[in-house]
């Protein structure tokens, strides 16, 4: 599975975890980030950005109006004028104090609305990014195979793709609010420099510390999140199947909600107990390298006030010094402390960007040939092998029959015989690991993927039910037609499900399932009929109907496949059924067992032959007498 391996990502908490220059080299991914979210919206990212280096140098230029207030402050008291502020004012001698409270307050106002202007724009621009991201997330998963689905790995890293899609937005902001605190650090530093240049050389013993504890934690967070990626959707799936209306019957008659609570309690416990562990011992580093900090603090607090006594520095001094030296303190720790969470956050990119780069394992070939239509010939299997993914047995193996143009395919077997896989390679789902499969001789690897789907009118036994209206679930069968009704009405009628529709009290808007307001749902039977209408959906030429008719009555199945075989004249169909009253209507039957073809030949032939087909057959009528 080589579109699974990335430059660095365990598994399992056990594997190795990265080392410091994977990690910086994964800081590349906020490249990407950024690239998307300016995708997203160009003003809103260029409106953040701006916002933020006006906000960049208040900081440092209220310390020092702050300083300025005081040391006016200071010498107009040393000179006091009596307490007639009329008198005062009329001097002249309140104008530089005045115009100095009004820059603050002017700052202080502006400081704020400029506060709620840039988070106002990053969340319009979170959702927006978050809305993005899930849009292309879908869309490289539809084009993505049927074996990455149907791998346990690839779902994981699915759910972790999805995790990030809605979790990274903080990140955005932290990335944009880092470059804003770089520049007050610098205008903050230039004031500190000019006054007490050694001061520049505490600061470092009090952020590092910190820095190295929150560095150690964000990584092990990280590996004992993703290490438990396979919990976590197990217990998702619990919590799903727990509180779910397709599920609520059996597990009320089961009596299985206690049993469903004991098994999340056991699962949530475990990763609870390990999230505990590293919350407390977070906890208690960050409460000791705090307090080292707040002491180099104190430390360089009490030089200055000494400073002062000593007559060094004015009072507005002490005061612009010891906030910038505090703001620079508790700057510098969130610019380092930022650094490494948007480190550890870049690890946690890998998990979406490296979804994006799952490439489909069934590739377009170069040079597609188009699907022969309508087919001439026919389709035919040589010597076809299929092994599942992560499996040794094979699941056909040495298959070879010809599907003849216009004709009525049946397959037949026991469970496990391999009829579905026989259709998921047919419509291309998988590749065939050994011989070929081609129509009218051209081998279906020359083809598009999307071409032979477009082709093709196929319904699978575990058929989907949308929860979407009644013309909405037909009308899926090919998207380009959804808003055309008279077909719609016409693939329903064709089916049989004009019947179950018409019923319903909203008709054709009906929406379908228990999920949603006005939802009705069907019995399994109308579900199938709207399912199979699908299928007439598209101007296909080859049909393939997979069994989709086990929840029908029997009059029903009967119906639906009198229909089927009108409607199919002149098509190539292929149908999959248990039931023997509808299997007859082929024109040809293959009997599989174990990957291979035992029997060949229409009803009667196979019934002369008095082998296994007449056996099975002999069992079914047995049960009907
Ligand atoms: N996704 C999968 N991964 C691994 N093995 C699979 C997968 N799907 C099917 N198999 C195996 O491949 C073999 C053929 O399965 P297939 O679904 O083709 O049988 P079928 O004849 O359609 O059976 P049924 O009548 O039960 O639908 C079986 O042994 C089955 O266990």
């Amino acid at each position: 599975m080589s579109s699974f391996s990335s430059p660095f990502r365990p598994a399992s908490p056990n594997q190795p975890k990265p080392t410091l220059a994977e990690r910086l080299a994964n800081l590349r991914l906020l490249g990407r980030l950024v690239a998307q979210i300016w995708r997203t919206s160009r003003a809103l990212t260029a409106a953040s950005i701006g916002l933020r280096l006006v906000r960049a140098v208040q900081p440092v230029v209220m310390l020092f109006v702050g300083k300025l207030i005081i040391d006016e402050v200071v010498r107009l008291s040393g000179n006091p004028a009596g307490e007639d502020f009329i008198a005062w004012w009329q001097s002249g001698r309140l104008n530089t104090i005045a115009v100095l409270l009004l820059v603050e307050f002017v700052l202080v106002v502006s400081g704020d609305l400029l506060n709620r202007a840039t988070s106002l724009v990053d969340t319009i621009l979170g959702e927006l990014h978050s809305n993005t991201v899930s849009m292309e997330l879908m869309l490289h998963a539809a084009r993505l195979d049927l074996r990455h689905f149907e791998s346990a790995e690839y779902q994981d890293r699915l759910e972790r793709a999805r995790r990030q899609a809605a979790g990274r937005n903080a990140l955005l902001s932290q990335m944009f609010g880092q470059a804003q605190d770089v520049i007050t650090v610098v205008t903050l530093a230039a004031g500190l420099f000019v006054y007490a240049p050694w001061l520049i050389l505490l600061l470092p013993l009090s952020f590092v510390p910190s820095i190295w504890g929150e560095t150690r934690f964000n990584t092990l967070s990280y590996f004992v999140s993703r290490g438990r990626t396979p919990e976590r959707r197990q217990l998702e799936y619990i919590r799903h199947i727990g509180a779910n209306a397709e599920t609520a019957k059996e597990i009320k008659l089961f009596g299985l909600g206690n049993y469903l609570v004991d098994r999340f309690r056991t699962l949530a416990h475990t990763i609870f107990l390990e999230n505990r562990r590293l919350s407390t011992d977070r906890a208690l580093w960050g409460a000791l390298f705090s307090s080292i900090s707040t002491l180099t603090y104190y430390g360089a607090y009490a030089f200055i006030v000494w400073r002062t006594v000593t007559g060094a520095f004015t009072i507005g001094d002490l005061a612009f010094l010891s906030g910038s030296f505090l703001n620079l303190n508790g700057l510098f720790q969130k610019i380092l402390l930022g650094f490494t969470q948007i480190a550890g956050q870049s690890l946690y990119l890998d998990d979406l960007f490296s979804f994006f780069e799952i490439k489909p394992a069934i590739a377009p070939p170069e040079n597609p040939k188009p699907f022969p239509n309508p087919i001439a010939q026919g389709i035919v299997f040589e010597k076809v092998g299929f092994r599942y993914p992560e499996t040794d047995i094979w699941a056909i193996r040495d298959l070879s029959f010809t599907l003849n143009a216009g004709e009525t395919l049946a397959l037949v077997g026991e469970n496990g015989a391999g009829k579905t896989t026989i259709v998921k390679l047919l419509t291309r789902l998988y590749d065939p690991d050994e011989g070929r499969i081609s129509v009218d001789g051209v081998d279906l690897r020359e083809m598009t993927v999307d071409d032979i789907h477009a082709h093709i009118g196929v319904i699978f036994q575990d058929f989907m039910r949308y929860s979407f209206t009644a013309a909405d679930n037909i009308g899926v069968g090919s998207v380009a037609d959804n808003e055309d009704r008279p077909r719609i009405e016409n693939a329903a009628a064709s089916s049989l499900a004009d019947a179950v529709i018409n019923k319903l009290p909203l008709n054709y808007e009906q929406p379908l399932g228990r999920l949603f307001n006005k939802g009705r749902d069907l019995s399994g039977g109308e579900w199938q009929k709207v399912a199979i209408a699908r299928a007439y959906m598209r101007d296909a030429n080859l049909v393939i109907l997979d069994e989709p008719t086990a929840a029908l009555d029997a009059k029903s199945e009967a119906q639906v496949f009198e229909r089927f075989k009108t409607l199919t004249v002149g098509k190539t169909a292929v149908l999959i059924s248990h039931r023997f009253s509808t299997v007859r209507m082929a024109d040809r039957i293959l009997v599989l067992e174990d990957g291979k073809i035992l029997e060949a030949g229409s009803h009667e032939q196979l019934l002369a032959l008095a082998g296994r087909y007449a056996e099975l057959f002999e069992l079914q009528a047995q049960g009907y007498r």
